[in-house]
């Protein structure tokens, strides 16, 4: 049988005073995707810098494709892809050059015209690197990645600063890639990217891992996790509201002018968030009961201050 895409056990890894991974174990198996999700700083891309073979780890035992990466990267490049945040090449060399010199390095390379086709860099192919938009160099970035055929792809954000018909084309081509057997370890923070895409999310912390399951199981429906969900007018007074519905109920502004009660939802609560909008004059629009979506679980799990 053969071994996991990735298997992580105990990794550590510190920079000076700061313990960038902190004990995190994770395993990806073949053909699926893994999307670590966490705050700025939580340890997401030293976690798949040492996957790659770029950050050699202080402790713990990491396997790609069942090598070592520290010590094996040479049997191992040639069978994964890597997108690294943000990106990079020589600002001169033009797209096409670029997909075609990484292209060389692979043993059964894709066609580099059809894959700068299939991203929409058709017409970009001969525009060089440093001219190309913020998301046509993560596209072409992505062409990179995947051009060799790899077994395994490391994504680190690999749609940010995409537009959404971008978006959707790569998530289309992820798709594809899983349906062809390729497995994926990605980086992100959008949630919908998340939820979409991935078999298993990773919640990643000060290093840690804080939860992991299926997007449906983080986000599960259970009766005291529904939420009511309305739109309305920004600031509406959300403790006004609370205090009208039965103790312990909270009432969230989670983004202007959505609104979340929570609590254990019963059509009296839907009666009486009705019923005090009438009151206030307030027009609730696209009220909505159901489960978490998983931001919100992410919100709840890594707390809602901003990371400095
Ligand atoms: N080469 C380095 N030298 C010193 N500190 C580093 C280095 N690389 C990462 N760090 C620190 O390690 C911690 C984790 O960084 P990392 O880039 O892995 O986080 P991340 O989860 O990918 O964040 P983001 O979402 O912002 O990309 C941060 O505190 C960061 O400042």
């Amino acid at each position: 049988m053969s071994a996991p895409a990735v298997e992580i056990t105990g990794l550590v890894k510190r920079f000076g005073s700061v313990t960038a991974v902190d004990g995190v174990d994770l395993r990806l198996p073949r053909g699926a995707l893994l999307a670590l999700l966490g705050p700025n700083g939580a340890g997401k891309t030293t976690t798949v810098e040492i996957c790659e073979g770029f950050v050699r780890p202080d402790a713990g035992t990491v396997r790609v494709l069942g090598l070592d990466p520290a010590r094996e990267s040479g049997a191992l490049r040639p069978r994964i892809g890597v997108m690294p945040q943000g990106g990079g090449a020589y600002p001169g060399v033009r797209a096409e050059e670029m997909l075609r010199l990484v292209a060389t390095c692979a043993a059964r390379p894709l066609d580099p015209a059809w894959l700068l086709d299939v991203l929409g860099l058709g017409s970009a192919r001969r525009i060089p690197f440093k001219r190309l938009s913020g998301g046509q160099q993560q596209r072409l970035s992505l062409a990179c990645a995947l051009v060799g055929r790899p077994e395994l792809v490391f994504l680190d954000e690999p749609t940010s600063g995409m537009d959404p018909q971008a978006r959707r084309l790569v998530w289309e081509l992820l798709g594809a890639l899983r349906a062809d057997g390729v497995s994926v370890l990605l980086t992100t923070h959008l949630m919908e990217e998340a939820e979409a895409l991935a078999d298993t999310v990773v919640i990643v912390d000060n290093g840690k891992v804080i939860a992991q399951g299926s997007p449906t199981s983080l986000t599960a429906e259970q009766a005291d996790a529904a939420q009511l969900r309305f739109r309305a007018r920004s600031g509406l007074d959300t403790q006004l509201l609370a205090a009208a519905l039965p103790e312990g109920y909270l009432v969230r502004e989670s983004a202007p002018g959505a609104y979340r009660v929570e609590g254990l939802v019963d059509p009296q609560v839907v009666s009486t968030v009705t019923a005090w909008c009438a009151q206030h004059g307030v027009l609730a629009e696209e009220m909505h009961v159901g489960r978490r979506d998983l931001e919100e679980v992410f919100l709840e799990l890594t707390g809602r201050e901003l990371r400095t």
